[in-house]
C-alpha cells in the first residue's frame, strides 16, 4: 500500500534486473540493476535504479524484501506484437507453400476458411493458435478471422479468455469468382460487420478490440469497400486489409480500378486509410504512394517469411522507414509458416541482407532496429503505442520473462555475456523454452509456459544438490 503522501496505485510486485526495451529515441535500451513497480491495474507504476530502491519502497510502499530479483542469464523484454495474422490459416501453417498467392488463395486458403462455419473446428483452432502465439511470446496479435460472425467471436473470446492483448476482425468479401460459397452479399457484408462489431464491444473485453476488415481489394467491390470505411469512421475503428504483395495482384487491381492512381489511392478513396489503418505487405508500393500512408497516418506490416514463402517480393523496409511511415511485424500465418515473432524477426534481417547482396549500398537493418519494429514499431503500427510497447511509466506491463540459459533450451552459454549479447542471441537461437514467464497488462495468460519455469526450478535444485553431493566427498 502506498503511503499517505504517495501515489494511490497499489504495487502488485517488483521485478528487479535487466530491462531491454525500444523508444523513440533509441532502438536499444539497456538498463541493468533496475527496478521495474507493476501496480494492481496491471500498469508500470515506477522503473528506476536498485540503488534507489529505499526510496521507492517508500515512495510505492511496498517492503523491499518482496522484490523478485531475476537470475544472471535472464532480462524483461516487452511482448512481441504480431501485426498480421490469419487465426484459422493456422490450421494448415506448415504446408501448402507451392504457388504464388492468387492460386494458393483458391487452392487452399478460401477452402480451409469456408470450414469455420463449424464453431467446434473453430473453437479447436482458435484455441490452438491463441496459445501457441502466446507462448512464443506474442502478447499482441491482429487476427483476420474469416467471413463467419459467429466463429470471429469466438476468436475474440478465446482471446480474451486466455488473456491475450488482440484486434480480431471478421474478414469481409463480396466478390470471389474461384470458391463461390466462400463469400458474402454486400448486404451481407456490411450487416454481419455491423452486428460483429456491436457484440464484440457489448462483450466489454479489456484487452481485446474489432477490426474492420475487407480481405482486399481484389475479393470487395468499391461499394463495400466505402461503407466499411464509413462503418470504421462512425465506430472510431481499427481497419486491416492487405495491399501491393504480389505483382500480379497489383496488375490486377489496376485493371478492375482503372480509374484510381494506384492501389494505395483505392483504399484512400475509399476512406480505408487512416490512423488506425494497417496493411500487410506493400512490397511493390511506389514512393508516392508511401507518402500518402504518411499523409494518412496508416501503417505497414512486413510479413518477410509469407513473402518469401509464397514468392511474393521483398519490402524495403529502409525505405519504409525514410518515409516515415509507421511500421510493424507481422507472421501472416498461413503465408508466413511459423506463429513466432521470433521467426518474424530473423526473416526480417535475412530478407535485409539479400537486398544488401542485391545492392551493397543498400542500408542493411541491425537487430536493434528489428527488435524496435518487432516490439514498440508494432504497437505503433496498431496504434496501440499509448498502452504497450515499451517499459514507459503509465503503459500495461505487457513483458516476456527471457532466460537466454534456460535448461534444456536452443542457446549454450560459454561465458556471462553482457546484455546485448545475451539479447542478440535469443533473438537469433532463442525459441519458447527461454521464455519463462510472460505477462499482459500485469498478469500471466491462462497456459502460459509456467512448465519451462517449473523445469528451471528442477534443474537449479539439482545443480544444488550436485554441489553439495561433491562438497561432501
Ligand atoms: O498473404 C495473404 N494471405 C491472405 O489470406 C490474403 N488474402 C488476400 N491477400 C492475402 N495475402
Ligand atoms: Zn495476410
Amino acid at each position: 500500500m502506498a503511503n499517505s503522501n504517495g501515489p494511490t496505485t497499489e504495487i502488485n510486485y517488483v521485478y528487479r534486473g535487466t530491462f531491454i526495451h525500444s523508444t523513440q529515441q533509441t532502438p536499444l535500451q539497456i538498463l541493468e540493476d533496475e527496478v521495474l513497480g507493476v501496480d494492481t491495474d496491471g500498469k508500470i507504476a515506477f522503473i528506476g535504479k536498485a540503488a534507489e530502491l529505499d526510496s521507492l519502497s517508500q515512495t510505492f510502499g511496498f517492503s523491499p524484501s518482496e522484490v523478485i530479483q531475476l537470475a544472471q542469464h535472464e532480462f524483461f523484454m516487452p511482448g512481441l506484437v504480431d501485426t498480421h495474422i490469419h487465426a484459422p490459416q493456422y490450421s494448415y501453417a506448415g504446408t501448402a507453400l507451392d504457388m504464388p498467392l492468387l492460386e494458393w488463395l483458391n487452392k487452399y486458403t478460401f477452402p480451409v476458411e469456408s470450414r469455420f462455419k463449424d464453431l467446434e473446428f473453430a473453437q479447436q483452432v482458435y484455441s490452438q493458435v491463441v496459445k501457441r502465439t502466446l507462448r512464443n511470446g506474442t502478447t499482441t496479435a491482429c487476427y483476420f478471422a474469416t467471413i463467419h460472425t459467429d466463429a470471429s467471436l469466438l476468436l475474440a473470446q478465446i482471446a480474451n479468455d486466455f488473456g491475450q492483448r488482440a484486434l480480431v476482425g471478421k474478414v469481409c468479401m463480396d466478390r470471389n469468382n474461384s470458391v463461390k460459397h466462400y463469400k458474402e452479399t454486400n448486404q451481407e457484408s456490411q450487416d454481419e460487420t455491423c452486428r460483429f462489431i456491436a457484440e464484440l464491444l457489448n462483450k466489454k473485453y479489456p484487452l481485446v478490440r474489432p477490426v474492420v476488415t475487407p480481405r482486399f481489394a481484389l475479393s470487395c467491390t468499391g461499394a463495400l469497400m466505402g461503407q466499411l470505411g464509413a462503418i470504421a469512421k462512425n465506430n472510431n475503428l481499427h481497419i486491416q486489409s492487405h495491399i501491393s504483395e504480389n505483382v500480379e495482384e497489383v496488375k490486377l487491381v489496376k485493371e478492375l480500378f482503372p480509374e484510381y492512381k494506384s492501389y494505395t489511392d483505392v483504399y484512400h478513396k475509399h476512406n480505408l486509410l487512416t490512423d488506425k489503418t494497417v496493411m500487410a505487405h506493400g512490397c511493390y508500393l511506389s514512393d508516392e504512394e508511401l507518402a500518402l500512408f504518411r499523409q494518412t497516418g496508416a501503417s505497414l506490416s512486413h510479413c518477410p517469411n509469407s513473402n518469401i514463402s509464397l514468392c511474393s517480393g521483398m519490402l524495403n523496409v529502409r525505405n519504409v522507414l525514410k518515409h516515415n511511415v509507421k511500421l510493424g511485424l507481422g507472421t501472416d500465418v498461413a503465408g508466413g509458416y511459423s506463429a513466432s515473432m521470433l521467426d518474424a524477426v530473423r526473416r526480417t534481417l535475412d530478407t535485409s541482407k539479400v537486398l544488401t547482396i542485391q545492392d551493397p549500398e543498400y542500408d542493411t537493418l541491425t537487430f536493434e532496429e528489428v527488435f524496435r519494429l518487432a516490439t514498440l514499431g508494432g504497437s505503433q503500427a496498431l496504434s496501440l503505442d499509448d498502452r504497450t510497447g515499451n517499459f514507459e511509466v503509465g503503459k500495461d506491463f505487457d513483458a516476456l520473462r527471457v532466460n537466454v540459459a534456460a535448461a534444456d533450451g536452443p542457446i549454450d552459454l560459454i561465458k556471462i555475456e553482457e546484455p546485448k549479447i545475451i539479447l542478440e542471441k535469443f533473438l537469433n537461437l532463442g525459441d519458447d523454452r527461454n521464455i519463462v514467464e510472460v505477462f499482459v497488462a500485469g498478469r500471466k495468460p491462462v497456459n502460459g509456459p509456467s512448465t519451462a519455469f517449473l523445469r528451471d526450478y528442477l534443474h537449479h535444485l539439482r545443480q544444488t544438490a550436485e554441489k553439495l553431493r561433491e562438497q561432501k566427498k
